[in-house]
């Protein structure tokens, strides 16, 4: 069974099961799968799965939503990507959380600073029935507002696509243990406010296309719902 979690409903349309309400935003029970709207941003992402954590079992999660695509990764609006690995770039200093000395998370004897894998074995066996590419994700509570921002951000950490929750939910992933994928669809270049250049509905129709394996029961074994 499969927990799906979104920031916004407006991002998963497409999913038909029985509504109920968790922690204020929408859920739907659907055949093979439990979704969850998260709300925008980072602590909201990890709140929702932590809590939901907490009450019920949780076999695996995937976090799907919309993106933007950093200048330089030739990703283009409705591109769907798997995130391998995310960064919390806005945790700690300019350079990171590793100048102040304390991880933000160990585990098994590792310690993570801004970087978190998702579940490595779960995203190349959907990066392979998919047919997606995997990428590097950029999270922060703020949207790059200018291409310049963007552009120094996707340089210094080595990411090809932006989001406001990605990093949180790897993070609770890791710390809950929980293996957790994360699909994205890109609706926008990152740092370009211009709404004109955004294409939501494509992005949305792209997620619906790449998931619905998932909703179908369809996933060879080991990943179906
Ligand atoms: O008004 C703006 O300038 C603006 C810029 C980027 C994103 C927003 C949103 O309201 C979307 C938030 C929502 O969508 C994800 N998302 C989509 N594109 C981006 C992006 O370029 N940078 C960061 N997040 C993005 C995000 O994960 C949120 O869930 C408004």
């Amino acid at each position: 069974m499969w927990l799906l979690l979104s920031p916004t409903a407006l991002e998963a349309p497409f999913l038909r099961g029985e509504p109920f309400a968790f922690l204020g935003r929408r859920g739907l029970r659907g055949e093979g799968f439990v979704y969850l709207e998260t709300g925008v941003g980072k602590v909201n992402a990890a709140l929702t799965l932590a809590a939901w954590a907490g009450r019920n079992p949780v076999e695996k999660a995937l976090l799907f939503g919309i993106a933007g695509a950093y200048p330089g990764s030739s990703l283009l609006p409705g591109d769907v990507v798997l995130v391998g690995e995310e960064v919390e770039a806005d945790l700690g200093t300019q350079e990171g959380l590793k100048p102040l000395g304390f991880p933000a998370l160990e585990v098994a004897g590792k310690a993570y600073y801004n970087r978190f894998p998702l579940d490595s074995s779960l995203t190349r066996a959907l990066a392979r029935v998919l047919d997606l590419q995997v990428v590097v994700g950029l999270t922060r509570d703020r949207v790059s507002e200018n291409p310049g921002e963007a552009e120094a951000l996707a340089s210094r950490w080595g990411a090809q696509v932006e989001s406001m929750e990605g990093a949180a939910f790897a993070r609770a992933c890791l710390a809950l243990g929980i293996p957790g994928v994360e699909v994205r669809a890109i609706s926008n270049p990152a740092g370009v406010r211009d709404k004109g250049a955004w294409r939501i509905p494509l992005a949305v129709r792209s997620l619906e296309g790449t998931l619905a394996p998932i909703l179908g029961g369809a996933f060879p074994a080991g990943l179906q719902g």
